[in-house]
């Protein structure tokens, strides 16, 4: 049976995948397309509904992207969001120009018409995020505004009768207050959806287009003993089998005792065929004076499928490589167009020549929760699920500025302290990711009534949902001092630890 479906088009917002997980969580089966496809195409696709996302252009500039206004006379509901709902007022013979006043992040928003099917339940006045420039200065004709800000006159607007609902402001993202719940109204009080998806289908549809594409080919898949990568790995199992051979790389920038951990985990629970290469000398010369951290990940994203290509063939010909992508990994490589932030080493950091027919990423427009979600439904133990996740580029960009094997094992060694406090005080499950950093810093220290000059350690632990933002963990202070006092004493070479207060933005979750 085929599930209900609503499409985001995609106008270039940072946002568009985000809309469409948010939808998904209402139970309702969404894909993002271009706002290149084609009217004709998109209804092939028989959507419930459609929403047009937001984007940096201003629709009445020069080359602006935009799409066929008999969009609007289809009787099928759309709802546009910010650029989407600038074009829909474009469109349709309303009037869009600059603002007086520009409105970027929260604002207080009153529902003027609370019978709206898009605010049921929702109270008048609450807090939504705004990021525009342009406003709609004037509705086009049919339309009634239904929300406004003190420096947005049509905050909201719609036309019941033809179903098109449009909004300033982000209902997606989590600083808008009842966005999930505006979005579930859309959904269910305007598409009419009753909501019949769910991850399991997701799982099973992907599995099955997995198999038809793969056919009788063999696939090797990258895998990290990571939760991305496994989830990948079991998915692309259940579609070919033993077609797949697992292939896990000890770069040597792996944490204290990573490599012999993932092995066991691999062999004994799952049924894949795995091969382990121990690649330490190879990733470690390529690294060795290099301390622009760009410079890094993209060395270690070169390395990484060097190694997948030269070892691949030893064991015959493999015509696809599997990679446990994620969403996010795309956004900060800059890969949806954004600004590159950092280029993750399997997106950003890749050869422009690659000697496979292509790289299979099932899970490349799923967020994080998403990904586990489709592991515990693949069977996966909880524990494996659960575990932080650990970037490709592992310690080497933890280990601040030049890569040496002695600033490695330091950062071993503190790392390992660090994780077993954080597990003995039980709260290895409230944090989503946590760490130690050598920073490239050297202090004065006192120890043993002598003078010491030797390095700093931050350590890092953040809480998040999506990896997309964070905020530092207020971990207990006896835990830190434990730590703090574990590490000056066993490690050597280090005479300070400090902890890192930053959310994220504005810095990242690791440092490089
Ligand atoms: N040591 C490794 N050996 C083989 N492949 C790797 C290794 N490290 C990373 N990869 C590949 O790069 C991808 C991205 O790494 P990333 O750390 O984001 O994901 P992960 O390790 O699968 O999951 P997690 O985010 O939980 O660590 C992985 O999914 C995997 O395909
Ligand atoms: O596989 C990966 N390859 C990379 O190059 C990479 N860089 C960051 N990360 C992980 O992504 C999440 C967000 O990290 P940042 O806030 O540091 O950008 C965090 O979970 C990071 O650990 C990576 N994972
Ligand atoms: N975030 C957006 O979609 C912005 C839309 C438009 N460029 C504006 O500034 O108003
Ligand atoms: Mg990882």
């Amino acid at each position: 049976m085929k599930n209900e479906l609503v499409v985001v088009l995609d106008f270039g917002g940072q946002y568009s995948n985000v809309i469409a997980r948010r939808v998904r969580e209402c139970g309702v089966y969404c894909e993002v397309k271009p706002y290149t496809i084609s009217l004709e195409a998109l209804l092939t696709m028989e959507p419930k509904g459609i929403i047009l996302s937001g984007g940096a252009n201003s629709v009445y500039g020069e080359s602006a992207p935009s799409f066929s206004p008999a969009l609007f006379e289809k009787g099928i509901p759309v709802l546009g969001i910010c650029y989407g709902a600038q074009l829909m007022a474009y469109l349709t013979g309303g009037r869009v120009n600059g603002a007086p006043k520009s409105e970027f992040g929260r604002a207080e928003l009153r529902i003027t018409a609370p019978d709206s099917p898009l605010f049921s339940g929702i109270p008048e006045l609450f807090t939504c995020w705004m990021s525009h420039n342009d406003y709609i200065s004037s509705p086009p004709p049919g339309f009634a505004v239904t929300a406004v800000t003190s420096t947005c006159p049509s905050a909201a607007m719609e036309d019941a009768s033809r179903k098109l609902y449009a909004v300033q402001f982000h209902p997606e993202v989590d600083h808008t207050e009842h966005g999930s719940q505006i979005l579930d109204n859309f959904l269910k009080r305007v598409c009419l959806c009753s909501g019949d998806w769910k991850m399991a289908d997701y799982v099973d549809q992907t599995v099955a287009s997995l198999r038809e594409k793969i056919g009788s080919k063999r696939v090797l898949c990258a895998l990290s003993g990571g939760v991305d990568s496994t989830v990948a790995a079991v998915m692309v199992h259940r579609a070919v089998g033993s077609q797949l051979t697992c292939m896990f790389i000890d770069h040597g920038l792996l944490r204290k005792g990573e490599g012999d951990a993932v092995e066991e985990v691999c062999k004994t629970q799952f049924h894949m065929n795995f091969v382990r290469i121990n690649a330490q000398e190879y990733f470690l010369d390529r690294l060795r004076g290099v301390t622009d951290p760009e410079k890094k990940r993209k060395i270690i994203g070169d390395c990484f499928i060097r190694v997948f290509e030269s070892e691949g063939k030893k064991l015959g010909r493999f015509d696809y490589l599997v990679q446990g992508t994620i969403y996010p990994d795309i956004i900060e490589s800059g890969g949806t167009g954004a600004a590159v932030i950092k280029s993750h080493h399997n997106v950003g950091g890749l050869p422009d020549v690659i000697d496979f027919e292509e790289i299979i990423e099932p899970l490349r427009r799923l967020f994080k929760d998403e990904v586990r979600r489709a592991g515990l439904e693949l069977g996966i133990p909880s524990d494996l699920v659960w575990r932080q996740p650990f970037p490709g580029p592992g310690l080497a960009v933890r280990v601040i500025g030049e890569i040496t094997e002695e600033k490695l094992s330091l950062l071993r060694e503190a790392d390992a302290i660090f994780r077993e406090e954080v597990k003995a005080a039980g709260l290895e499950r409230s944090l989503s990711q946590y760490f130690a950093v050598l920073t490239n810093m050297k202090s004065v220290g006192v120890m043993g009534d002598g003078r010491t000059y030797d390095y700093t350690i931050a350590l890092r632990a953040v809480t998040t949902s999506d990896f997309m933002t964070a905020d530092f963990a207020r971990i207990p202070y006896e835990v830190l001092a434990k730590a703090s006092s574990r590490i000056a004493n066993e490690v050597g070479n280090i005479n300070r630890v400090v902890y890192d207060i930053t959310p994220k933005p504005p810095a990242t979750i690791e440092w490089e």
